[in-house]
């Protein structure tokens, strides 16, 4: 499958996912968040497990980036960590395939190389989208062939925490943009249109945002932090 030929260059991804431990975790309201994307005027979707993919699809005719977020103990490679996630993907029909691409060791020990390898021997019409936490990451998944160069990750490993993809104005998103061909998406802690939009002018191929747009209750809680502290008019006017 070419990736032109998705209609994603310059677009608009939501993110439509909520896990077991989150309020909206369900295929149905993940269905229903796709369709409100698809009508907001989203070109695709990103959605977590075979179950919610399939209701997806049922929704929206979209191209859909899929991943098993699973945990295999303590370890902390969680994104589509292993073959067997990507044939439980394969399964769904998704166009786009999304798999940790950091340098961590893979639960099963696998090298990232020879995943690749395996994935497109099994299934050369899967577009494969590198997860990645850094730039050096981002460099060594063009080499190793993924369509795709995702930002996800950016603060999210180890030796990345307390990074945020949009520091200095999306230095790391400049930067993997100068250095690496395979087109960059950015994604992660994309809050705002104008933030999207900059992310645009930066030089990306697509934009995934979802928890500003699908976890409300990352939402309330942004509107809540703002007002807290803030004295209201009324208040200080009776003083
Ligand atoms: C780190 C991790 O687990 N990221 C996940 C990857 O699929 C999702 O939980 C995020 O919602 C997604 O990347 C979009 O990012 P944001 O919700 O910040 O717009």
């Amino acid at each position: 499958m070419e990736l032109d030929s998705l209609g994603l260059q310059h677009k608009l991804i939501v993110s439509c996912q909520a896990l077991p431990d989150e309020p909206l975790h369900s295929s149905w309201i993940m269905g229903k968040m796709a369709l409100a994307a698809k009508q907001g005027g989203a070109a695709g979707v990103r959605a977590n497990s075979v179950d919610d993919i399939m209701e997806i699809r049922k929704q929206v005719e979209l191209p859909v980036i899929g991943i098993i977020k699973r945990n295999y103990g303590e370890h902390p490679v969680f994104i589509t960590p292993t073959l067997r996630e990507i044939d439980e993907l394969a399964t769904t029909g998704c166009e786009i395939v999304a798999l940790d691409a950091t340098s961590r060791p893979r639960p099963d020990g696998m090298e990232l190389a020879e995943l690749v390898r395996q994935i497109r021997l099994r299934y050369p019409q899967l577009l494969l989208m590198a997860d990645v936490s850094t730039v050096e990451e981002g460099v060594e998944a063009q080499r190793l062939g993924f369509d795709l160069v995702s930002a996800t990750l950016v603060g999210y490993t180890e030796y990345t925490q307390g990074q945020k993809v949009y520091a200095d104005d999306f230095a790391i998103l400049k930067e993997m943009v100068r250095q690496i061909r395979t087109p960059i998406v950015a994604e992660g802690n994309i809050l705002t249109p104008e933030m999207a939009a900059r992310c645009l002018e930066i030089g990306v191929y697509s934009v995934v945002v979802g928890g500003a747009i699908t976890r409300p209750q990352q939402i309330t809680g942004r509107f809540v932090e703002q007002m807290n502290g803030v004295q209201s008019a009324s208040v200080t006017g009776q003083e």
